[in-house]
């Protein structure tokens, strides 16, 4: 990280986001195949179904930040709460380690915790107000690592805070939530994670609920658990500058499908596909870019009953009749990088698609800066 001339943190630009990933040829700790999740409406007749989430594939490396970026509604969430099998899949499959993890009973799912924990996006709800850190903490503990207690007990506590460097911890330890700032809440939440001794996390938003001043430490310290402790982790976020400055890897979601996937700098630099580019246009929120793509083009697709073929293409300036029809795969763009869409088939050997920005007249944005 580069610093401003007033000695600040200000982000100016990514920090290692090309930074060569230890463990990034090792197989993926935890890897989604396929995954769907169709909720049904109720009140509708037809079976009608809400598609959330289709099709959609995810390898998570240890040592590795994935984001996962898109506007509100796209499925984000869905996929983390797929992925920690707090609802069941539609279809798809799950593998740990390369095996079925899909854990059929709570012996199971207890495992499955031990290895793949979760961080929400609200620290004030996730903490119970009437506990203390030290009961918190020692519960989480107990259930993951067994029965602690006196001086070896004490020890994994001061641990614990001093990773999520809320030192000294005795300062800390005897505290109710309401004694805490949220960013100080959020890194209990952390820590309560890491009593698990997790290899994944799935981050939902972590810093979206905290005060600007404080983010940039909250996601300096998940960059810290990659670094040292090797966590694969999930970081799914509306601020696409924040994907730029955290993740490895960035997916770009839309309408419950990925769109786009890549090393982020690529993808947030010099997006491929036309809803990547309209999304980096409206940086830092995607819901402006929502917000302002419907007064342009149309409404933001029914998940009820989703376009068929590309489910972008009623606001794509560049749809032809096959993106009306026929669901484009994610098609090779360059070094590793994928979009899905029909304007990269190569089929006349070039990209057909051009500046969706030029065509909608839209200002363009820089995914550079992320809030401190
Ligand atoms: N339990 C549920 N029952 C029915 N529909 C649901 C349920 N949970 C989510 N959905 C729908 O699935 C779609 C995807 O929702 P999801 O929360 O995954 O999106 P998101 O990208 O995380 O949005 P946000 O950024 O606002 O959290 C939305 O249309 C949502 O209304």
């Amino acid at each position: 990280m580069r610093t401003s001339p007033h000695g600040s943190d200000e982000l100016v630009g990514p920090p290692d986001a090309r930074r060569p990933g230890p463990d990034a040829d090792e197989p993926p700790v935890l890897r989604a195949v396929g995954l769907r999740k169709h909720f049904p409406v109720r009140g509708l007749r037809n079976h009608a179904v809400v598609h959330a989430v289709d099709d959609v594939s995810i390898d998570l490396h240890r040592g590795r930040v994935v984001a996962l970026v898109g506007e509100s509604g796209s499925g984000k969430s869905t996929i983390a709460r797929l992925l920690a099998q707090l609802v069941p899949a539609t279809s798809g499959q799950i593998l740990l380690h390369g095996t079925d993890a899909t854990a059929t009973g709570r012996r199971a799912f207890g495992r499955y915790v031990r290895r793949v924990q979760m961080i929400f996006q609200d620290p004030f709800g996730s903490l119970n107000p009437i506990h203390t850190v030290r009961y918190t903490l020692t519960r989480s503990l107990r259930i993951h690592q067994g029965r602690l207690r006196g001086a070896e007990l004490e020890a994994a506590l001061d641990e614990l805070l001093t990773r999520v460097q809320l030192t000294p911890p005795a300062r800390y330890v005897d505290k109710f939530p309401h004694e805490l700032s949220g960013g100080q809440r959020q890194r209990v939440a952390i820590a309560r994670a890491l009593a698990a001794d997790p290899e994944v996390l799935l981050a939902d938003e972590p810093i979206s609920m905290l005060d600007v001043s404080i983010r940039l430490g909250i996601l300096n310290l998940l960059r810290d658990l990659r670094d040292r402790l090797h966590i694969a982790i999930l970081y799914i976020t509306h601020d696409i500058a924040s994907a730029r400055y955290f993740a490895d890897r960035t997916m770009v979601m839309y309408a419950g499908r990925v769109v786009e996937q890549g090393d982020s700098e690529s993808v947030t630099q010099d997006p491929a596909h036309p809803y990547t580019q309209l999304l980096i246009s409206s940086a830092p929120d995607p819901d402006d870019l929502a917000a302002r793509a419907r007064g342009a083009r149309g409404e933001a697709p029914s998940l009820v009953r989703p376009p068929a073929g590309c489910r972008f293409h009623p606001r794509c300036p560049f749809a032809v009749d096959l993106c009306r029809t026929e669901v484009p795969p994610l098609l090779p763009v360059s070094d590793g990088r994928e979009a899905a869409c029909w304007g990269y088939s190569q089929r006349d050997g070039r990209p057909e698609v051009g500046s969706v920005l030029e065509a909608y007249g839209a200002r363009p944005g820089a995914a550079g800066e992320v809030d401190r």
